[in-house]
């Protein structure tokens, strides 16, 4: 695999990115039934997604909802942490995720999922919505980016993460009630893509620590309601399992 630049932005100048044959699966998302998309492209103008990125929900999960959310095939490209090294210096910036859109790479994921999110009408109703839909995102982002994810030594990293969870997470958590308040939805009055991080991103703090959004009922039936949408059910009851 290899990077080149043209146009349009970095493409990977390998075997057609619209091949399945990979060790990842090919995993079309399921239709929403209820909530669905906004905005459906002609099947014809499809584009060709693979998403690449370590066997983890880590920082693609959040992708993969909105694909398993919009009901688009893509491909759920997953490498083994061994083959790494060698992949790593043939991806543009060095690092995992990335999104190829008709061979075209998006890396960073949020900006991956910012973009799906918009195709999906889930960036938020207005531009005042998307702004902040977005500040919801990068407040839980820079709340996870605390974490020393990449840490090795084990009593070095259960002290971060005990610290960062007891005396960092209850302010987050106390201001990101007081901005739900008693909506339904955290952004405007429909489901976007802040409510599927905050819930991706909970899945990971709860299982760290699973008492840790108790006082906070209307949070824990945000990332309920999100669940029970019927292609993110279908999408947590099939993906991989892994630890994060
Ligand atoms: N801000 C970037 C962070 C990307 C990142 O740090 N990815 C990690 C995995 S979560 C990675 O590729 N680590 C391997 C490496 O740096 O070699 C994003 O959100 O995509």
């Amino acid at each position: 695999m290899q990077a080149v630049m043209g146009g349009g932005g970095f493409r990977i100048n390998s075997p057609c990115p619209r091949s399945t044959a990979s060790s990842g699966s090919a995993l079309g998302g399921t239709p929403a039934q209820q909530e669905g998309p906004r905005t459906a492209a002609p099947r014809s103008s499809m584009p060709q997604y693979k998403l690449t990125y370590f066997n983890l929900r880590g920082r693609a999960e959040i992708s993969r909802y909105l694909f398993a959310y919009s009901g688009k095939k893509y491909e759920d490209h997953r490498i083994e942490a061994a083959d790494w090294p060698k992949i790593k210096p043939t991806i543009p910036f060095g690092k995992l995720p990335i999104l190829e859109v008709d061979g075209v790479i998006i890396h960073q994921s949020l900006a991956m999922a910012r973009y799906l999110a918009r195709e999906a009408g889930l960036a938020g109703q207005t531009p005042v919505e998307q702004a902040l839909a977005d500040a919801i995102v990068d407040t839980i982002d820079d709340f996870m980016t605390l974490f020393p994810w990449a840490e090795k030594n084990q009593d070095v990293r259960k002290k971060a993460f005990d610290d960062i969870l007891t005396n960092k997470a209850p302010e987050l958590l106390k201001d990101l009630d007081t901005f739900l308040g008693d909506k339904k939805w955290l952004v405007g009055n429909s489901v976007s893509w802040a409510d599927f991080y905050w819930d991706v991103c909970s899945t990971t703090l709860l299982s760290c620590k699973p008492d840790l959004a108790d006082k906070y009922p209307r949070l824990l039936a945000l990332r309920e309601r999100v669940q029970a949408l019927p292609a993110i059910a279908a999408w947590i009851q099939k993906r991989p399992k892994s630890v994060m």
